[in-house]
């Protein structure tokens, strides 16, 4: 009887251990890898985002790699995106380890960084409520129609001293000072108005987001060697000044009470008071700014940039915002629903030059079958959502910039057409989709309707990117900007709006 259990027992693992070996050989397929960095060293060289596609062109769109030592999935196709944002979306609903999250977003409590479970949940539910309603957004339009008048005084000044402009710094202090007033009732940037304390934050961000694209060893080893990243000290006195910047921002809305509560007064009911809530409020305010301002931003410069080489399109939509909004007025929020070529522009854009080109990581909770391959239990995933945009079995004629291709096309960017996912699909896409495109719609419509646009003499800006917290023009873009309208149509765009 004993020993008739022990073969029962023994074929049992046997077949167990078949199965484990046909479920691993089963894997993605896969470039050769090199000891200890796995597949880093085919990444080097150029952008992650092109040398993964480069990748997906030789092995398919699932391959499997090493990244280091971390078992990583990149998924470069709609079909094998639509699997895991949809079927597999739950599995794949969690953040793998990222020294972000880690230093910078104490310990990965925020709502971008922090593992799913009962926290995100809470977080999210919060957010969509209280935040990111339409209901909210709408409320907003003032700080937006604020921050606009003076962006639009900026440039006009620009233009007095027959100075350039810098268009990424325009779009990233409009951004940033529209996200800092919704989320705390602050305004940090201005033109001669700067807070020396929120430029300290500023560059701290900054160096945050550096350390975070730039390869580092803790996000490419497993949790027992991580001691051994020599860049961890800096890691530290970044998050330490960080952490003083944050905590006063917290200190003083607890001192004031506000008529009409913040985002921060509601975090701060909702978490508590206390070390423990204000620790989640930190991280929360710190990925709020972080994510809100450079997506949007840089979104803002490609569109201003790919309408200054494509003087076609660019006149397409001057005739349109003329004939819409007149040459009277700047352009007012209720008109974007009618400027319906600049959504097309828009869509393009985003599907040429997605901001999150490489989709922020995912990871598995358990193994799964994608696309016929095994994935196994804590794999990271990436979407190469630039890839997808531009695949020619997906698009025709990819890398021309051709709005017209949206016409009468039902496919939009808000994560339901696998095809275009510039703010990601499912639990994890982007909750601030609708803030970020209404303030970049908003920016780029009057910068087109209020000014003639053109280089800087003698110089043709390229439109190669790079890869930094968003894909970004390699060079930032520099133009003369020349009024169309008389001075009172910009100074008096607030009362229209
Ligand atoms: C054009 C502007 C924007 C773009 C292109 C963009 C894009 C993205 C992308 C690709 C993701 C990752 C989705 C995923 O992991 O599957 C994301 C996540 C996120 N974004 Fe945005 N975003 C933009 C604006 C904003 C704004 C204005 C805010 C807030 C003020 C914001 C807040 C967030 C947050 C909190 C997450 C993490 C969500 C989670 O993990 O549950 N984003 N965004």
């Amino acid at each position: 009887m004993d020993l008739a259990l022990a073969v029962s027992f023994g074929i049992f693992i046997a077949l167990w251990g078949l199965w484990l070996l046909k479920a691993r050989s089963n894997l993605p397929p896969s470039p050769w890898g090199l000891p200890l960095i796995g597949h880093l060293h085919l990444l080097a060289g150029m952008p992650p985002h092109k040398a993964l596609q480069r990748m997906a062109n030789k092995y398919g769109p699932i391959i499997s790699l090493r990244l280091g030592m971390i078992p990583t999935v990149v998924i470069s196709s709609p079909e094998l995106a639509k699997e895991v944002f949809t079927t597999h979306d739950l599995n794949f609903a969690s953040r793998p380890y990222m020294v972000f999250g880690e230093y910078f977003s104490y310990s990965s409590v925020g709502l971008v960084s922090s593992p799913h479970g009962k926290l995100w949940r809470n977080t999210r539910k919060l957010c969509t409520t209280e935040l990111f309603t339409a209901q909210r957004i709408d409320s907003f339009s003032w700080v937006r129609r604020e921050e606009l008048s003076r962006a639009l005084e900026g440039i006009l000044k620009a233009h007095g001293n027959d100075k350039p402009v810098e268009v990424r710094k325009v779009a990233s202090v409009f951004a940033f000072n529209i996200t800092s007033r919704i989320v705390m009732s602050k305004r940090y940037f201005g033109d001669e108005n700067v807070d020396a304390d929120a430029m300290e934050f500023k560059e701290l961000n900054d160096n945050v987001l550096e350390l975070t694209i730039n390869p580092c060893l803790s996000n490419l080893v497993p949790w027992y060697l991580r001691w051994l990243d020599w860049q961890i000290p800096r890691y530290k006195r970044i998050h330490a000044k960080q952490d003083k910047f944050l905590q006063k921002i917290v200190d003083e809305h607890k001192e004031t009470t506000r008529k009409c509560k913040d985002f921060l007064d509601i975090m701060l009911d909702f978490f508590g008071a206390g070390t423990q809530g204000e620790t989640y409020v930190k991280a929360n305010l710190m990925e709020m700014l972080i994510g809100g301002t450079d997506t949007t931003s840089t979104a803002s410069e490609w569109l201003i940039a790919v309408l200054m080489h494509d003087p076609r399109v660019m006149a397409k939509l001057r005739e349109e915002l003329d004939r819409v909004v007149g040459n009277t007025r700047m352009v007012q929020e209720s008109d974007l629903p009618k400027l319906e070529y600049l959504q097309l522009v828009l869509k393009e854009t985003l599907r040429r030059y997605p901001p999150g080109a490489i989709i922020m990581p995912h990871i598995s909770s358990q193994a799964s079958n994608v696309g016929g391959f095994h994935v196994p239990k804590g794999t990271t995933l990436l979407v190469n959502s630039w890839a997808i945009g531009m695949a020619p079995a997906v698009w025709e004629n990819p890398t021309q910039f051709h709005p017209e291709r949206f016409l009468g096309s039902s496919i939009d960017v808000k994560g339901q057409n696998f095809e275009l996912l510039p703010f990601g699909s499912g639990r994890r896409k982007c909750p601030g989709m609708a803030m970020g495109l209404r303030a970049v719609e908003l920016l780029v419509a009057n910068l087109i309707h209020g000014f003639d646009w053109s280089f800087v003499p003698g110089t043709t800006p390229s439109m190669e990117d790079v890869f930094r917290s968003a894909i970004q023009l390699k060079i930032p873009l520099q133009a003369m900007a020349s009024p169309r309208f008389p001075k009172d149509v910009y100074i008096n765009q607030t009362s229209h709006l």
